[in-house]
């Protein structure tokens, strides 16, 4: 893999990828490619928002991705659950087409809102089981093993009985992420998991996913808007812009030419203090979600 984006990478499908088609990330080879696209082109209300994307994610890499507000990373998250057409291009995951309802990848998307508060964390783990919502009465004991394992997994077994509405944040995104780990994933996207957390729920957020997809070899892809409570934990990061990919080590990708040349336009990286900051020509965040003044220009 380079942190080029021009040229259509030969994807290399894991030789066990075909045998199921919901294989566990224990089955598939390392060094295979998890996620190929081949120049792909997608477009949200009539609009292109991702334009001949050609790249390829090994089976258990962690990825960051990165981009503006309304660079397509949502989008791109959809494409690959089989929920967004393309226009053009073709997708795979372990070496099949994407397709709609693959239990091999789990996803945990944007803007959840809570809804039935008064349930409590197993209940809410529960309905998620195979597309079930709130509040059935009976699981069986396959169920109830697959959701005990997940909460464990996780490290959410003392939020089982609570209500949901008196959780934390930090809480419940534990067990939305407990949520994603119920049909046993080799695939995880997460859409901005960390939003809404404070920055030390964050880093412990980021390194239980990590550890996470780390013991079950599942390949992660994490999209954030900053991107500091990833690094070192990161093997690759794919960052959106313009409706290009530029995907690669944070080392080839998080650099003033390689960004500059992704935007058309100067972008400056500063790293201080251990952190890493993107920066748009007159100072302002190319990527903080929020407009907040003077709190900070983070990538
Ligand atoms: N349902 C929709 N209909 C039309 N256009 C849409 C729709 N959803 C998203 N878009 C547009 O597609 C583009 C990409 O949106 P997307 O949600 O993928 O971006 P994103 O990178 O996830 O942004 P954010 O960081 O704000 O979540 C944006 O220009 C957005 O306005």
């Amino acid at each position: 893999m380079t942190a080029a984006d021009s040229t259509p990478p030969e994807c290399v499908p894991s030789p066990h990828a075909a045998r199921t088609s919901h294989p566990a990330a224990s089955d598939l080879r390392r060094g295979a490619d998890s996620i190929c696209l081949k120049e792909v082109t997608l477009a949200r209300g009539g609009r292109i928002v991702l334009s001949e994307i050609s790249l390829a994610i090994p089976q258990g890499s962690f990825v960051g991705v990165l981009g503006a507000n309304g660079a397509g990373k949502t989008t791109l998250f959809h494409a690959l659950l089989g929920l967004e057409p393309t226009m053009r291009g073709s997708l795979s995951i372990n070496g099949q087409p994407v397709r709609r309802g693959n239990r091999s990848v789990g996803y945990m998307p944007q803007m959840r809102k809570l809804t039935g508060g008064q349930f409590t964390g197993w209940s809410m783990v529960a309905s998620a089981l195979h597309g079930q919502r709130w509040g059935l009465p009976w699981y069986g004991r396959a169920a109830r093993a697959a959701v005990e394992a997940a909460l464990a997994a996780v490290d959410a077994q003392s939020l089982a009985h609570r209500p949901v509405g008196t959780l934390s944040g930090g809480e419940r995104q534990r067990l939305l992420l407990a949520q994603t780990l119920l049909d046993n994933p080799s695939v995880l996207l997460l859409d901005e998991p960390l939003a809404s957390l404070d920055p030390a729920r964050m880093r412990e957020t980021v390194a239980r996913i990590h550890a996470l997809a780390r013991a079950r070899g599942m390949t992660v892809l994490m999209s954030a808007h900053d991107i500091n409570p990833l690094l070192g934990l990161m093997d690759h990061v794919l960052y959106l812009a313009r409706g290009r990919a530029l995907l690669g080590t944070v080392e080839q990708v998080i650099t003033t030419e390689a960004l500059t040349a992704l935007y058309g336009a100067p972008v400056d990286v500063v790293r201080a203090g251990g952190r890493v900051f993107v920066v748009a020509e007159g100072g302002g965040s190319v990527l903080q979600e929020h407009d907040c003044g003077g709190c900070g220009v983070h990538a």
